[in-house]
């Protein structure tokens, strides 16, 4: 049995999720302990949003970025570290995503399949005094894999041996799904995005009403949903890549959401009710060919605390499927990715692949992740 700590910061740019688990080496047990979420000052988020914006990033920005997240994610970890010292407990590692800047999940205009995540592990080691495994996603690119979706192979472990089929519906800024049928081999699980997760509705929020999010839901809940619109966002190529796909905010980012602002007109709730009803369709439609009977389809991530996107969800896929939560679960929906990673920081350690090449189009099982000492 020991202790590990993971380090998460997605796509939703809200800070760096920081979860305690208690493992064993058996790798079969990942126990959340404890959890919390250091958030961007506002000038680091506003680094991390020109470095992730194609119009204002430069290569100086990226560079520093780079450093200067390393000692973020270091003195987050840090902290969670100093706290469990006092109560006697040494943590073995730390497992670091790195912030992803840019991710290109396939080879398009000039452009070859690569992913950028940043936060430098030389100094999350330093700064903590602990070794890290980070930077998961290369390895997979590098047998042709999207290098997403990377929680696939935790989840595995973590939900299998059900008596259901399970969809885990992460609703992050992106929205991913992974698909464990009843008593799944590994060859048996899909994953792929979803499309938009909380990121156009965060987008609209911040440009009507300068908050970072629709509070549970309240601005939906008020708002009436756009058909036209809806028709138009339903519309986007996104829908019609091939399986599985992923996505990120070069699709469903500021520049997505300034150009719907610039061609239709609709109050601020009605933007938000349609942009919400945008995101659970999308999940709905990805999903509609895994909906069989006796199915569980369990929400986790930020959206889940938004009970209108919980709500529009449920209108959206058949009435036989019943949508849960993580916490209707006992586990924790803000801290299932953080604890992922310990997942695979783990895998990687003891030198076990842990991408899922049905999830990512790899062409290999292999082990994913670099240590640094
Ligand atoms: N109480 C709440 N009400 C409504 N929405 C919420 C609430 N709490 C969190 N969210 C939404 O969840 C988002 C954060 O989700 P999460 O932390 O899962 O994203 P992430 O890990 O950054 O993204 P990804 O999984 O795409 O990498 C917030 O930006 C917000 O939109
Ligand atoms: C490149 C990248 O950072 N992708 C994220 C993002 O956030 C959600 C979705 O898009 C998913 O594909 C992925 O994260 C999770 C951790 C994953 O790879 O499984």
């Amino acid at each position: 049995m020991g202790y590990a700590i993971g380090l998460m910061s997605g796509t939703s740019l809200d800070g760096v999720d920081v979860a305690l688990v208690k493992y064993d080496e058996g790798m079969s047990s990942y126990e959340l302990e404890d959890f919390f979420t250091i958030p961007f000052s506002d000038e680091l988020k506003k680094k991390v949003t020109d470095a992730i914006d194609i119009n204002q990033s430069n290569v100086a920005l990226i560079c520093g970025l780079n450093i200067e997240l390393g000692y973020f994610f270091g003195e987050a970890a840090k902290k969670m570290i100093e706290k469990h010292q006092r109560l006697g407990r040494k943590i073995d590692f730390v497992a670091s995503h790195g912030q992803t800047l840019y991710h290109q999940p396939i080879s398009e205009d000039n452009l070859i399949a690569s992913t950028l995540q940043v936060g430098e592990s030389s100094v999350i080691t330093e700064v903590t005094g602990v070794k890290v495994v980070s930077d998961f996603r290369y390895r997979d690119m590098a047998v042709g894999g999207q290098g997403a979706p990377i929680v696939p192979y935790s989840e595995f472990i973590l939900y299998n041996d059900r008596e259901k089929q399970q969809i885990l519906q992460n609703i992050g800024g992106i929205s991913n799904a992974t698909i464990i049928p009843k008593n799944a081999t590994i060859q048996e699980i899909t994953a792929f995005d979803t499309g938009p997760g909380n990121m156009i509705i965060d987008e609209l929020v911040r440009h009507f009403y300068q908050e970072e999010y629709d509070d549970n839901g309240q601005y939906a809940k008020q708002g009436r949903v756009s058909e036209k619109v809806l028709e138009h966002m339903m519309s986007h190529s996104f829908f019609s890549r091939p399986m599985p796909r992923t996505t990120g905010r070069e699709d469903f980012g500021q520049h997505y959401v300034t150009a719907l602002l610039d061609t239709y007109e609709l109050s601020a709730n009605d933007w938000i009710a349609t942009a919400t009803k945008f995101t659970a369709k999308a999940i709905a439609l990805s999903l509609a060919s895994f909906f069989i009977d006796n199915t569980d389809l369990i929400i986790g991530g930020g959206g889940s605390y938004n009970p209108t996107l919980l709500s529009m969800i449920q209108e959206e896929v058949p009435s036989f499927v019943s949508v849960k939560t993580q916490e209707d679960l006992g586990q924790s929906s803000e801290a299932k990715e953080a604890v992922a990673m310990v997942v695979l920081g783990h895998r990687t350690l003891l030198g076990k692949t842990s991408n899922v090449p049905s999830a990512t189009g790899a062409t290999k099982e292999v082990i994913l992740g670099k240590i640094t000492w």
